[in-house]
């Protein structure tokens, strides 16, 4: 390498040694300048240049509309090209939205279902106008939407589970609207059944906590009393509240129209149409938007449900089992209402009175105050109390009644007793019926208490003490023998055997062994030799199962599976079929240890048709030593008319008889030996037995030796039906003779009304 190369090399090597100085001392400043130039270089460009939309993302907008709406405006405008400018429509009145909730009005039919309970008939004739005019007022709008005419329903007749677990269902996508009107009684009606309905509903875990919220909405009309009840914090239109409150929270806040209330002896008349008014202007609302109207009061918004819904207490339980996924979320308490009831409550629960006992099973959830205040079950001053001695029930206490029946007054005077003399011995001026539960948790269409009887699934009544019953029952029976000493034909032998009970017929109306301390109320008959015949309507296994032995003991079978039973009986428990079921179960055990009887009531167009194998199925599966099969008799109240029943629901008794060859004949093709033991023809009655009653000779011996059935008991050692089995029956047994008899309805009828007139299911 030369000079000249040499240096140059050495001075490139200088400038670079130069230039990494130069960089090392100031490449913060560098670094920094440079940044800031470019960045004034960017922004200059992005203000100055026009830049294409690049994306189909729309522009936001405010308000900014759901997605869906979005889309669907966007085609309506004829599919415009985006970023096209479209001008901007403004359309007057309300737009019918679409049916997305299922509460929302599609192309379908509205259906205004009316529900009214009536305890003395102001309600029901109020309700029966209201309807009518409502029926006009929506047959004039003109709306495009169609208003089907509005059905009037009574609380009294209703199954709940059709209409209150979920709206009726309809095939015509036909949507509901609930109006609802009901007095307040502080005495124990249907209401208080159809209040606990309402709440075990929504406290159900099994459910929705708002099942009824696809109806497009509802609203509620009370009728009460502001003289005995001045204020709303006294029990003005209480129960009208109540129902309002729960309906809230059933049909997630869809409270059409707020809750209405009139004094029907002052302003009922002038409330209701003021209501009615405000009803009929959310239903034109509805009828052209689909919907109750949004942010308003009533429109279901989050925040009024907020106020009412449920108590921490309920939550809490349903929590700590951990079996809730509850859908509406549970937000605040209602203090206010808490308050209130507890302040009813005050004062009126006694700690010393005996637990209610619960005989449900899908609900094990602590009652609220409101439910927990112990009334009596027939106060002095109810309708129902009224009613029942207008019909000669002597009320003893505060839930048991006593009457004399027909048969009674027949055999004092000698013209023959009932169809329990021929089958059992009984002699009817000896026996007295009565109960210790004027209430039930049934409502069979075939029983003539609706309306004013008192009904549930638990006892929540005062209890009142055996002792008291059975003495106050001796009494009323007595009381009215007495009054029977100056009717022709009675003679002195028979008033003086008749002031001398012998058997007791624990049936008459309601359920007795609802009553908690029936075991204790047996054996205070037992102890006086009188005999205990116990009709239960095989809906209480638990009760059924601790009952101690009686004479006779009944279940009722009004039908043979679970549809028809659900259709006849209309029960309150929703799982009224197990319950059934557990309670033939229960007999089966029960045959050795006493006489058990399946009762079936037969009712043309309810409970025969092609139900014969049914019945020999439960025959089989409970093997009861007898079956007593009756005709329905009709009570002619405007009740059991209300509950779909006419006289031609009263089979003649030449198809009682059909049904009971074709009955033997299936237990018999199943290999079970039962035969026609004894008939009454008076009664509407045929008896079919178990061969364990026929004596060596093959008679059969359904009677009842009471004197043997008392040693026995008294024995303390255990005993069969067979051990008390008496001579032989002197029921006719006439099989042959049924196919030929050929019977004319009017005599039919008449035995029908006769046996009406006892008013006994026993
Ligand atoms: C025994 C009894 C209890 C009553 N309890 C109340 C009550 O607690 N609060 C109320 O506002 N009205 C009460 N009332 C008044 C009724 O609700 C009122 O008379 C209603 O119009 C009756 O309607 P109905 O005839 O359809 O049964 C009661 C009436 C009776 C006979
Ligand atoms: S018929 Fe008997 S079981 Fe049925 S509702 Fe009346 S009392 Fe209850």
């Amino acid at each position: 390498m030369d000079h000249n190369a040499w240096s140059s090399r050495l001075l490139w090597l200088l400038d670079i040694t130069e230039i990494v100085a130069f960089w090392h001392l100031y490449r913060i400043p560098i670094i920094l300048s440079t940044f800031t130039v470019l960045m004034i270089i960017r922004t200059i460009l992005h203000l100055k240049i026009p830049r294409e939309r690049l994306s189909g993302t729309p522009l936001l907008a405010s308000p900014r509309l759901p997605v869906e709406k979005e889309k669907s405006s966007i085609e309506a405008a004829g599919k415009k090209t985006l970023g096209e400018k479209v001008p901007r429509r403004i359309v007057g009145g309300l737009k019918k939205k679409s049916s997305e909730d299922g509460s929302r009005l599609g192309d379908g039919k509205i259906q205004i279902l009316v529900f009214f309970s009536s305890l003395t008939g102001t309600t029901e004739k109020t309700a029966k106008v209201f309807t009518e005019s409502l029926q006009q007022y929506t047959q004039d709008l003109s709306t495009s939407t169609t208003f089907l005419e509005p059905e009037i329903l009574d609380l009294s007749y209703i199954d709940y589970d059709d209409y209150f677990i979920n709206p009726p269902k309809s095939e015509s996508a036909t949507q509901y609207f609930y109006l609802i009107l009901v007095p307040t009684y502080n005495i124990d009606t249907v209401l208080d059944n159809f209040l606990e309905h309402l709440q075990e509903t929504h406290n159900d875990f099994r459910i929705d906590t708002a099942p009824l919220s696809p109806l497009l909405g509802y609203s509620v009309f009370g009728f009460g009393d502001r003289e005995g009840w001045p204020t709303e914090e006294e029990g003005f239109c209480s129960q009208a509240r109540d129902i309002d409150k729960w309906m809230s929270r059933l049909t997630a806040g869809k409270r059409a129209f707020p809750l209405g209330m009139g004094d029907s002896k002052k302003d009922a008349g002038e409330r209701l149409q003021e209501w009615k008014e405000g009803v009929e202007e959310v239903l034109v609302h509805i009828a052209e938007t689909g919907s109750l109207g949004e942010g308003v009061v009533g429109s279901g918004d989050a925040v009024e449900s907020d106020v009412e819904d449920v108590d921490d207490g309920e939550e809490v339980l349903f929590e700590e089992r951990n079996v809730a996924q509850r859908k509406t979320k549970i937000q605040k308490k209602d203090v206010l209402n808490d308050l209130e009831d507890l302040g009813r409550g005050l004062g009126k629960t006694d700690p010393s009175e005996p637990l209610e006992v619960d005989f449900t099973t899908y609900s094990k959830k602590t009652r609220t105050p409101a439910t927990t205040i112990t009334k009596e079950m027939v106060p002095k001053n109810s309708p129902t109390y009224t009613a029942l001695t207008k019909q000669g029930y002597s009320i003893v206490g505060s839930h048991s009644g006593v009457k004399i029946c027909r048969w009674t007054k027949s055999a004092l005077r000698g013209r023959g007793s009932c169809y329990k003399y021929s089958f059992y011995g009984i002699a009817s001026h000896q026996c007295m019926e009565t109960t210790p539960s004027l209430s039930c948790s049934n409502k069979c269409v075939f029983c003539w208490r609706h309306g004013t009887n008192p009904v549930g699934t638990t006892w929540r009544w005062v209890v009142d003490p055996p002792e008291m019953i059975f003495a106050g029952v001796k009494a009323g029976h007595y009381q009215k023998i007495k009054m029977l000493r100056g009717v022709p034909g009675v003679r002195a032998e028979r008033f003086a055997e008749a002031m001398r009970i012998r058997h007791c017929a624990l049936s008459l109306v309601g359920e007795p062994i609802f009553y908690p301390h029936i075991n204790e109320f047996v054996g205070m008959l037992h102890k006086e030799h009188i005999s205990s015949f116990l009709v239960c309507n095989a809906q209480h296994p638990a009760q059924l199962a601790t009952l101690a032995p009686v004479t006779q003991l009944y279940v009722s079978i009004d039908a043979s599976n679970r549809e028809s039973l659900r259709k006849i009986d209309r029960p309150l428990h929703r799982d009224f079929w197990e319950r059934f079921n557990s309670c033939l179960d229960i007999l089966k055990q029960r045959r050795f240890e006493q006489r058990t009887v399946f009762r079936l009531t037969l009712v043309k167009g309810f409970n025969i048709d092609d139900e014969v194998e049914g019945y020999a199925a439960l025959v089989e599966q409970g093997l009861p030593c007898f079956v007593e099969i009756k005709g329905v008799t009709y009570c002619g109240t405007s009740s059991s008319a209300g509950a779909g029943l006419t006289m031609q629901n009263v089979p003649f008794y030449s198809e009682i008889t059909e049904f009971v060859l074709a009955l033997t004949e299936a237990l018999q093709k199943r290999g079970l030996g039962y035969g026609i033991a004894a008939e009454h023809q008076h009664s509407c009655c045929v008896l079919i037995a178990s061969d364990r009653f026929k004596n060596d000779a093959g008679k059969w011996c359904t009677r009842i030796d009471y004197q043997k059935f008392f040693e026995l008991l008294e024995s303390g050692e255990k005993f069969k039906p067979e051990d008390y089995m008496g001579g032989r029956d002197t029921g006719m047994g006439l099989l042959g003779k049924w196919r030929v008899r050929s019977q004319g309805r009017k005599g039919v009828q008449e035995g029908k009304k006769q046996a009406t007139f006892t008013g006994s299911q026993g």
